[in-house]
């Protein structure tokens, strides 16, 4: 008979951890993170109590802080690092990782400096491997809840990602497929900088109605972004897109929406990111999506306030103002 597919998941933050925990339902899966600390804990305790708290993990869940070692045991690799650590973590096994093994992004941001999809950077890395994401509107804290939700693996390879679902879904976590690869990792990275926009909202204190504007209209810069860049349209109205951007929106546990939230009661980008403790990679994001729209000649007004105030030349309130004081144009005017 032929012995289970082994997972192995690299990092062990809110997401990495939560994922790990999927699949251990599922397969042998180990996780690999970079503190001793907290793989002693996921071994003898269950637990990962700096990023989810008391919540009880798989007993069968392994943990490792030997990234060879976990690079060695890996059937299928998944990615759980922030974006800007991709190409640091994976530089370190590239002669480690067997040649056929499948590797899985679950990071939505933009590597800094080279502004490539964590996709490319695991291709670049990793070259010859079948590379894909799994995305979607999942707020880590809820999946580790067991609260239901689904999610896509994007993989260019149908039958790559056909093997795939199985190993993550469960009877309340639901794991469709999608060939377009960039259209479902854009919608995970761009998302980030509207739910920003949606917290600095929340601080400023709106109505339900401005709540439905953000997502719409940062839906449009998602749609006009990606679309110009060679991503389907349809894929913005799916798991990926529209499903992520309402949850990150939505979500009073979303970091992006968070940092939002804290710079809107006068914190600074600086104080809001200390005060989260975790990854808000909207932040880092906002300024690579920004050149992106300058290179490809789309407007993104939104992303643009969002990139003046990360940067410290706006005030939330004088993002807001300066929104108002763009002209409606045709609502239809997508790409
Ligand atoms: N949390 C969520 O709900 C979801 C998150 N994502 C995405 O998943 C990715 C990971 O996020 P998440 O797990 O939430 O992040 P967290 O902030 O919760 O954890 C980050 C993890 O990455 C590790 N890490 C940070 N920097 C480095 C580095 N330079 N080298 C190696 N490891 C590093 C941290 O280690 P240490 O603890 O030692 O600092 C920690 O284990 C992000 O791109 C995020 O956007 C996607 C879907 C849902
Ligand atoms: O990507 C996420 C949900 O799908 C998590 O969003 P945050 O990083 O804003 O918490």
């Amino acid at each position: 008979m032929a012995r289970p597919v082994r997972v192995v998941v690299l990092g062990s933050g809110s997401w990495g951890t939560t994922v790990a925990g999927l699949a251990a339902q599922n397969t042998p899966t180990l996780v690999w993170s970079r503190s001793s600390d907290t793989a002693a804990e996921i071994n003898k305790e269950h637990r990962n109590s700096r990023y989810l708290g008391d919540r009880e993990l798989p007993a069968d869940l392994r943990a490792t802080d030997d990234l060879i070692e976990a690079a060695h045991e890996a059937d299928v690799l998944v990615v759980g690092v922030p974006s800007h650590a991709v190409r640091g973590t994976l530089d370190r096994i590239a002669d480690e990782v067997r040649a056929w093994v499948p590797v899985v992004s679950l990071a939505k941001g933009l590597e800094p400096g080279t502004r490539l999809r964590p996709t490319e950077v695991i291709s670049q890395c990793l070259p010859g491997h079948p590379v894909g994401l799994l995305a979607g509107p999942n707020i880590a804290s809820e999946i580790a809840d067991g609260l239901a939700a689904a999610s896509v693996v994007a993989m260019q390879d149908e039958s790559v990602a056909s093997a795939l679902q199985p190993l993550f879904a469960s009877k309340v976590f639901r794991v469709y497929r999608n060939t377009d690869v960039l259209g479902c990792e854009l919608g995970g990275v761009l998302k980030n900088i509207v739910a920003i926009a949606a917290g600095m909202a929340e601080g400023l204190g709106v109505g339900d109605n401005t709540r439905a504007m953000v997502l719409s209209r940062g839906l449009a810069e998602m749609i006009r972004l990606g679309v110009a860049m060679g991503a389907q349209p349809r894929t913005f109205s799916g798991l990926t897109g529209m499903g992520d951007l309402i949850a990150t929106c939505m979500s009073p546990a979303s970091r992006n929406r968070r940092v939002g939230e804290a710079i809107a009661r006068g914190l600074s980008v600086e104080e809001a990111v200390a005060e989260l403790g975790q990854v808000a990679e909207g932040v880092k994001t906002a300024p690579t999506v920004m050149e992106l729209a300058r290179e490809y000649g789309v407007e993104m007004p939104i992303a643009a306030e969002v990139e003046a105030v990360v940067a410290g030349r706006r005030t939330p309130t004088e993002a807001y103002r300066g929104l108002r004081r763009r002209a409606p144009g045709d609502e239809e005017d997508l790409v």
